[in-house]
């Protein structure tokens, strides 16, 4: 398996999938190097379970050229590199008569794990107690909780997780994104889509926001802002009422303590407020990721940004 720090992991270079007549994907360009986490959002339908069987090579692009690990995934050399994916589909479902400790067991043989792994990583996902009881009994959560000690079985170098905190509780789901910390500062690069929005941003070093298989845009959250030079949120405390009937604010106004506000406007307005005699509390905050996503989705970005973005991507 080749893989050096400055070549990417994953390349997918103008790539496109059809189906007969359904477009899956198209003009999908992509650099993911080592130690980097992708967001990949879009709504149900968008390409994104097709795009990570493409990098899996369980389907092949009708046109264009992905390479993992420098190797051809529909090739017989990527045989070796399997190992080092872990993959997540969504939906896991498993051998329901073996216990969870028996099927992770036997996707370590098949990976050629240790297995010593087993149940290290049981205890990872909160499943020592159930280890022995069969699969059928597992709740919902339970067998997401498998599914994701299965993807980092073995030395994952290239995680792949298809809405991995479905059905996890807000503890799992903090605990999932802790492994997801630690699997990136170990250098393993990781595709992560989600429809839940809130909680992924700081996990995340940049997202690829995908519509009926085109990619709308791409880069780090800071770029996708940028771009999209949404308002900044400003958030007050203690003003009772006084910004509704202040004209300065009127423009900006969301609720009676929430203003939205461009960029350039910011400290001006950040400044008037804090001059406010009765002010108790400020927060400015960044576009969220869900308004990022919105925006991109809502069309109301053009032409030369979708150009501008993949011109980025390509260099
Ligand atoms: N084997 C197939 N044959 C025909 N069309 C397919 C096939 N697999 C996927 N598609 C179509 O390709 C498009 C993309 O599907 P895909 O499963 O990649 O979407 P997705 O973004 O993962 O959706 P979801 O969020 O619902 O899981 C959809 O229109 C889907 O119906």
């Amino acid at each position: 398996m080749k893989n050096n720090a400055d070549q990417p992991v994953v390349t997918m270079h103008n790539v496109a999938k059809h189906y007969d007549k359904v477009t899956a994907l198209k003009n999908v360009n992509l650099n993911l190097f080592a130690g980097e986490v992708l967001g990949l959002f879009g709504h149900n339908g968008a390409g994104k379970t097709t795009m990570m069987k493409l990098i899996l090579g369980i389907i092949k692009s009708t046109h264009g050229e992905v390479k993992v690990f420098d190797t051809d995934p529909m090739s017989a050399q990527a045989f070796e590199s399997r190992k080092h994916i872990g993959y997540l589909p969504e939906n896991v479902s498993f051998y329901d008569h073996l216990t969870g400790k028996e099927v992770l067991t036997y996707f370590a043989r098949l990976k050629q794990a240790p297995k010593s792994q087993v149940v290290e990583l049981l205890e990872q996902v909160g499943l020592t107690h159930a280890m022995k009881r069969p699969v059928k009994t597992y709740s919902k959560g339970m067998r997401q909780r498998l599914g994701l000690a299965q993807a980092f079985l073995g030395t994952p170098k290239l995680l792949l997780l298809d809405e991995p905190t479905v059905g996890l509780d807000p503890i799992a789901t903090q605990e999932f994104y802790q492994s997801v910390d630690k699997l990136k500062v170990s250098g393993a690069s990781i595709i992560l889509c989600s429809h839940v929005l809130p909680g992924v941003e700081q996990h995340i070093d940049k997202a690829m926001i995908i519509s009926s298989g085109q990619p709308l845009a791409q880069g780090s959250l800071v770029e996708l802002r940028e771009r999209a030079q949404l308002p900044v949120n400003i958030k007050t405390k203690g003003l009772n009422g006084a910004l509704v009937a202040d004209e300065r604010f009127v423009d900006f106004l969301v609720k009676a303590n929430h203003l939205q506000v461009p960029e350039s406007q910011k400290l001006t307005i950040t400044r008037q407020l804090l001059d406010m005699e009765s002010i108790t509390d400020i927060q400015v905050e960044p576009a969220d990721l869900e308004q990022v996503y919105q925006y991109y989705l809502s069309g109301k970005f053009n032409a030369s940004h979708k150009a501008h973005t993949l011109t980025q991507e390509q260099k």
